[in-house]
């Protein structure tokens, strides 16, 4: 079980300071998929990082699979961050534009030290990435091709938990519907729980279990 704890999160301190998240609970169980919606402010990429453990909350905490995740300024070991993969919004933030995409698919194995090929060679076909398309650097691929490379090298870390954060928002429907039809077989077939935040209601209706929209999780965003 992935679990967040009474999460604040703030940006910023004195006056000016926003506060991005306040006292928000979640649990997203293996197999799980759960859709948490809410427009643009209110928190979704905030919540989005502190589960993949790439923000440390101001206050709370977050569980994963029982571990309480240490603290700010305690990095999280490496096996616990691969647990939770985050899904970002945007592919070309995420991937190195000096990469190809064989690179980015087989990232996470040469970041352990093991021989990428193997892995590649599993995922890519899995998420309808040729050979060809493999060869090729983000800007020689479409916004759509290259978050498949990104998901690829999200599953390559056999993550318990995926967490994606309007991670199909500006590709075209049927990309879209592609898209989330890979993460449901793998999810068929390695139970991960799916948590997925977006603006887009229908969406979230028509893909999760269930659906929560994230102020009822939090008070929205606020000075102070
Ligand atoms: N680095 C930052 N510094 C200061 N404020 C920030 C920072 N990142 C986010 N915020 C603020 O925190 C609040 C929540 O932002 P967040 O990006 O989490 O919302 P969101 O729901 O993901 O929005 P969107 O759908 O537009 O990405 C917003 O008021 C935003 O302006």
């Amino acid at each position: 079980m992935l679990t967040a704890e009474a999460i604040t999160c703030r940006y910023g301190r004195g006056p000016g300071a926003v506060t991005a998240l306040s006292d928000v609970s979640l649990r997203l169980e293996p197999g799980m998929r759960l859709g948490l919606t809410g427009p643009s402010g209110s928190g979704k990429s905030t919540l989005a990082r502190v589960l993949a453990l790439l923000y440390a909350p101001d206050v709370g905490c977050v569980i994963v699979d029982g571990v309480p995740v240490p603290r700010a300024g305690t990095a999280a070991p490496r096996w616990l961050r691969r647990r939770v993969q985050l899904l970002w919004q945007s592919p070309r933030a995420a991937t190195d534009p000096r990469a190809t995409l064989r690179h980015v698919v087989g990232e996470p194995a040469a970041l352990v030290g093991d021989d990428p090929a193997p892995v590649v060679e599993h995922w890519a076909p899995r998420v309808g990435l040729s050979a060809e398309l493999l060869g090729r650097h983000p800007h020689e691929v479409s916004d759509g091709q290259l978050q498949r490379a990104c998901l690829a090298r999200a599953l390559a870390c056999e993550p318990g938990y995926l967490v994606a954060d309007e991670a199909t928002a500006m590709l075209d429907v049927s990309t879209q519907a592609a898209l989330l039809e890979v993460i449901a077989q793998v999810q068929d077939d390695h139970g991960m729980g799916v948590l997925l935040l977006t603006h887009d209601r229908a969406v979230a209706r028509h893909w999760c279990g269930e659906v929560v929209p994230i102020d009822e999780l939090t008070s929205a965003p606020e000075r102070g």
